[in-house]
């Protein structure tokens, strides 16, 4: 069996008295897409916030292709090969597509180590690569259009271009569909499909066709532990899960 890219080991996480998180445990395959799901309040934000490298855990590690990446912040991940999303905010609105994406390739040649970007650094291949990412995401047709005046799905995509512009190796996509039409959410389905033909892609997704659709791995929580981990159909299958989803509706 492959090794996992990210693993995270025995994660406990406390805010003051409560406790959020209790001894969760992941091993992500690379280029699969994992989702994350789970009643409001399960915990998904606070475990994609600590494997990601946004927040500490209080206990336990997470593991990058065999190497402890927990104490590193977000940057540095970066450099190992994890990127995140962060939400449209990350959109400088009155630039164009083009223009926005140009910058994100741009700021991660400055500041990655020159060997992940070698040969990346002249004009030409900057431009290379930001028609290469406007082609991934199916923006080349909006690349002279302002950030602002896209649908908030093409937003979306925008920030999925963006944040995939230092090839990473894991990303983290935080609700990457939340807010889309039917059309956007069939889009941004096939392009989670085709991130994961290069990397591994976790993600958290409220809209449970989607995730069945999409995912290769689901990890269920609820109360800040894992109740079921699995392929979509065992997901289905099992009745604790049915039982986490009715009891929060219930
Ligand atoms: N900074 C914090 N300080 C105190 N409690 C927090 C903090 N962040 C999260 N929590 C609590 O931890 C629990 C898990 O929250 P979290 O946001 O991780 O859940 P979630 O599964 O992402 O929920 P949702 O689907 O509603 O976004 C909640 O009870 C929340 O109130």
């Amino acid at each position: 069996m492959t090794s996992p890219i990210l693993e995270a080991k025995n994660i406990s996480k406390r805010f003051g008295d409560f406790r959020a998180l209790s001894d969760m445990s992941i091993a992500l395959r690379p280029r699969t897409v994992h989702a994350l799901i789970g009643p409001n309040g399960a915990g998904k934000t606070t475990y994609f916030n600590i494997l990601s490298g946004v927040m500490r855990p209080t206990s336990g590690e997470v593991i990058f292709e065999g190497k402890p990446v927990t104490p590193l912040q977000i940057h540095e991940r970066l450099h190992r090969g994890m990127a995140r999303s962060f939400q449209v905010t990350n959109i400088f609105q009155s630039f164009t597509v083009h223009e926005n994406v140009r910058l994100a390739v741009q700021a991660v040649i400055k500041s990655e180590p020159a060997v992940f970007w070698r040969g990346l650094s002249s004009r030409a291949s900057i431009q290379d690569r930001v028609e290469a990412l406007l082609d991934l995401t199916g923006l080349q047709g909006a690349a002279g259009k302002r950030a602002g005046d896209l649908s908030h799905g093409a937003q979306r995509t925008l920030e999925i271009a963006m944040t995939v512009a230092s090839k990473p190796k894991l990303v983290f996509l935080d609700e990457p569909l939340a807010g889309m039409s039917i059309d956007d959410i069939h889009r941004s389905k096939q392009l989670i499909h085709s991130l994961a033909r290069d990397m591994t892609v976790v993600l958290i997704e409220h809209n449970m066709n989607v995730v069945m659709d999409i995912s290769d791995c689901i990890t269920v929580m609820a109360q800040g532990r894992k109740i079921a981990e699995g392929t979509p159909d065992q997901i289905r299958a099992e009745e604790t899960v049915r039982k986490a989803y009715l009891g929060s509706r219930g």
